[in-house]
């Protein structure tokens, strides 16, 4: 089931996104969780460590997941979604190291698919994928194409990712990234799929007809059963 929410505004869709993340963290106190990066999230990453800081949330026992990586540029490099999961997430709540599991992605090496997949299995699966939409309708960097590549892999970024807002700090010019493919994503037990920003709205409408097409990676979350969609209602409206 999908489960479709017109929020009044960002914040709106930030706060109840952050509600969910610590309702994940009280139900499992030792849950996985997948973090998306990018500007959507970032209120909600900001509402989310608020929360646990006033409240005392216990998350110790918490790990993250970093979903998706941009290849070739170091790691704490601006723009990186590492840097960005380090600012937001990691340092705020003081985060053990291990307490992120996330490609290294300097170097192209499909090896890290499988090692950052056994660390997800070993914790038997995410609970929660936190996610976001692309302006081409990608998922993670799950590229839009007449083919999609199922499992998480080095995906060859198209242009309109390659101009992502993220990379303008990045110094080089940047042409793959490695994520989680679909495969990984729909095994989640649960998604929650924040929709905001400009520039989507081609996008958003083709997901929303809910047809299934790898033009669309987002569209194939309409074949898993607990999807919660979050639209920011100012910016895209069901009228
Ligand atoms: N690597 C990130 C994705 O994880 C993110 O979901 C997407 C949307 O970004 P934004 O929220 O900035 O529109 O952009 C990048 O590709």
């Amino acid at each position: 089931m999908q489960c479709i929410q017109y929020c009044d505004h960002y914040d709106a869709l930030s706060d109840r996104a952050s509600e969910r993340l610590i309702q994940v963290i009280q139900d499992k106190p030792d849950a996985t969780i997948c973090l998306a990066t990018g500007a959507t999230p970032e209120l909600t990453y900001r509402f989310f460590v608020e929360k646990i800081q006033k409240n005392h949330v216990d998350i110790r026992n918490v790990t993250f997941v970093k979903l998706d990586e941009w290849v070739g540029i170091p790691l704490h490099t601006p723009g990186t979604c590492e840097s960005f999961l380090q600012q937001h997430i990691v340092q705020p709540l003081s985060l053990r190291p291990e307490q992120l599991i996330g490609f290294q992605s300097e170097n192209i090496d499909e090896k890290e698919c499988e090692r950052v997949t056994d660390l997800i299995a070993h914790r038997g699966g995410l609970d929660l994928c936190v996610l976001g939409i692309g302006k081409n309708g990608h998922l993670g960097l799950n590229e839009p194409g007449t083919a999609l590549e199922p499992c998480c892999h080095i995906s060859r970024l198209d242009d309109q990712t390659r101009h992502h807002d993220m990379l303008k700090t990045a110094g080089r010019p940047v042409t793959h990234g490695i994520t989680l493919g679909l495969k990984e994503i729909l095994n989640a037990k649960e998604i929650l799929l924040l929709i905001a920003g400009d520039g989507k709205q081609a996008a958003v409408e083709k997901y929303l007809t809910a047809t299934v097409t790898t033009a669309v990676p987002a569209s194939f979350l309409w074949l898993h059963d607990n999807t919660t969609c979050l639209l920011d209602g100012s910016r895209y409206s069901d009228r």
